[in-house]
């Protein structure tokens, strides 16, 4: 499908928003109950709306209306069942009744990678906005929330012109999001920026009026969230260009953690000591196995093949470098194994066949169950590809690692994966593996070697264990 950008229509300016004041609430809904848009809307009912929750998965929708979240995100549950019993939170697999309920329709669904690689699939956005449009009933608005590339805004307007009731005026705006899984709820309830695409001041109104509740949680509590308002083209592209910084950030560190390998340096005191200059700042500056999840690697991939598509694929070559770096930090766990356990490597890599290795983590990071794109699984799978025999334990991600990695052993405690093992790799920071005991663990494994693939182990504490150490860039 071809994306029209950019747009023959002039951008009309954007007045300063006016709350409505005494203005009724608009009635919300939340298209998609995958981790974006279930968070939104048990959070938005939390806030005060009427919600609607709308899903084609027809389990999923059955098990948030029984009053349970299908992932792992810290507080939801209850705010879940609250909602629910306070009678402002539905869940529907119908198009009609959240058409005719809602004032505000936000699209959630997912974008992934398309099976091509690089582009992002926008095949769940037409068949929501299609099934949705036809049984508008009156005047509405479509907000956009997806991860999409630019232009896709102008595409989903037209779409909507096509399949929606002519006389109703249906708009669309773009408002993008920037929540972190595991500080979700947080995020949405009290968010560091909103940022809306829109392109007339009804639209503006309407989304002030959609997020009156987070800016009424705000004053309350003396902050301020700013409110940035822009077209389509902007809002769609702060969303990618933040998760590109990220990657960015996290990529560099990385490659400063291969250059203190070669050159004996401790990336962990290199990233706290630049990290100290607030023009850096010391987020996102953990060195380790890299970033996965559902979203900045596709993201940086899809931002990647749209700028390519648009002419200025060469401004975005950088990007192609900070994936290589992010996919080498799981290669050098496959290396350390080797070493660790003195074995060959060949041209086809490590022979690790023959030993018994265990992996604490399938998470692609602590406090979710999302195992989307999770470096540890991608470590765990070349672990065995290579011959190893792996048992894995993560507190949260067994039943999704199993799913997409079926022949390694799962274990339901990190000591039963630890039993017996010539190898312990460590490979996402969950507050178990930081705070475990490296001398109780020592009594139970068959050897004491350690890779700690997020650098969050107290290395003296382990080498006095009696432990061969080894972390990501430091020694
Ligand atoms: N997961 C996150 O933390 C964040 C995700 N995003 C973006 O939000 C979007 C959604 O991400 P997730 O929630 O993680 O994805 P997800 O895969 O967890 O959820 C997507 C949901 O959409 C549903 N769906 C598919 N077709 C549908 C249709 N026609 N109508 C209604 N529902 C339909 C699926 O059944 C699924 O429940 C993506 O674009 C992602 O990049 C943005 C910020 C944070
Ligand atoms: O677009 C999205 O979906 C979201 O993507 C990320 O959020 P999330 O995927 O939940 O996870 P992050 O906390 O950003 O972590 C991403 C990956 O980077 C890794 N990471 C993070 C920080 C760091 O210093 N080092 C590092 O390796 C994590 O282990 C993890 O694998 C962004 O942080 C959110 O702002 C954004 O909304």
């Amino acid at each position: 499908m071809t994306i029209p950008y950019p747009s023959s229509q002039p951008m009309p300016a954007i007045p300063a928003v006016s709350p409505p004041s005494g203005a009724p609430r608009p009635r919300l809904t939340f298209l998609g109950t995958g981790y974006l848009g279930a968070t939104y809307a048990i959070c938005f009912a939390e806030l005060g709306y009427e919600v609607i929750g709308f899903d084609v998965d027809e389990a999923k929708i059955a098990k948030l209306a029984a009053g349970s979240v299908p992932f792992h995100e810290p507080g939801l549950d209850e705010l879940l069942r609250r909602n629910l019993a306070a009678g402002r939170l539905r869940f529907s697999t119908s198009y009609q009744e959240t058409a005719e309920f809602g004032d505000v329709h936000f699209i959630c669904v997912g974008t992934p990678q398309r099976a091509d690689g690089m582009g992002a699939d926008l095949s769940y956005v037409e068949t929501a906005v299609t099934g949705l449009a036809p049984h508008l009933s009156r005047k509405a608005l479509i907000v956009g929330k997806s991860t999409v590339p630019v232009g896709t805004a102008e595409w989903v307007e037209q779409l909507v012109g096509k399949h929606s009731p002519a006389d109703l005026g249906i708009e669309v705006a773009w408002s993008p999001e920037f929540l972190q899984e595991g500080f979700a709820v947080e995020d949405v309830l009290r968010p560091n920026r909103i940022v809306v695409g829109v392109k007339s001041e009804w639209a503006n109104g309407m989304l002030y009026a959609a997020h009156k509740g987070v800016f009424d949680l705000a004053a309350t509590e003396d902050r301020e969230v700013p409110l940035v308002v822009t077209d389509f083209a902007t809002a769609e592209l702060v969303k990618v260009a933040a998760n590109a910084f990220l990657a960015t950030k996290i990529s560099f560190i990385n490659a400063m953690a291969e250059v203190c390998e070669v050159a004996g340096g401790d990336v962990t005191q290199l990233s706290r000591a630049i990290g100290y200059d607030p023009r850096i700042g010391n987020r996102f500056l953990q060195a380790g196995l890299g970033f996965g999840g559902a979203c900045l690697p596709k993201d940086i991939r899809a931002f990647q093949a749209r700028a390519q598509e648009l002419g200025a694929g060469e401004a975005l070559r950088f990007l192609h470098e900070v994936d290589l770096i992010n996919l080498r930090r799981r290669t050098r766990v496959l290396t350390l194994a080797a070493e660790l356990l003195d074995r060959r490597v060949g041209p086809a890599g490590p022979d690790l066949s023959g030993t018994r290795i265990a992996v604490l983590g399938a998470t692609f990071k602590p406090n979710t169950d999302d195992v989307r794109d999770a470096p540890s699984l991608a470590v765990a799978a070349m672990l065995a590809k290579a011959g190893a025999d792996v048992h894995l334990y993560d507190p949260e991600g067994n039943e999704n690692a199993r799913r997409t990695l079926p022949d390694l052993s799962y274990e339901t405690s990190m000591n039963a994966a630890v039993q017996d093992s010539d190898l312990v790799c460590v490979l996402t920071e969950w507050a178990d593996f930081r705070n475990a005991d490296p001398v109780a663990l020592g009594e139970i494994v068959g050897g004491r070697r350690v890779i700690d693939g997020r650098n969050c182990l107290d290395s003296t504490l382990w080498t006095g264990a009696g432990w061969d150490y080894r972390g990501m860039g430091r020694p």
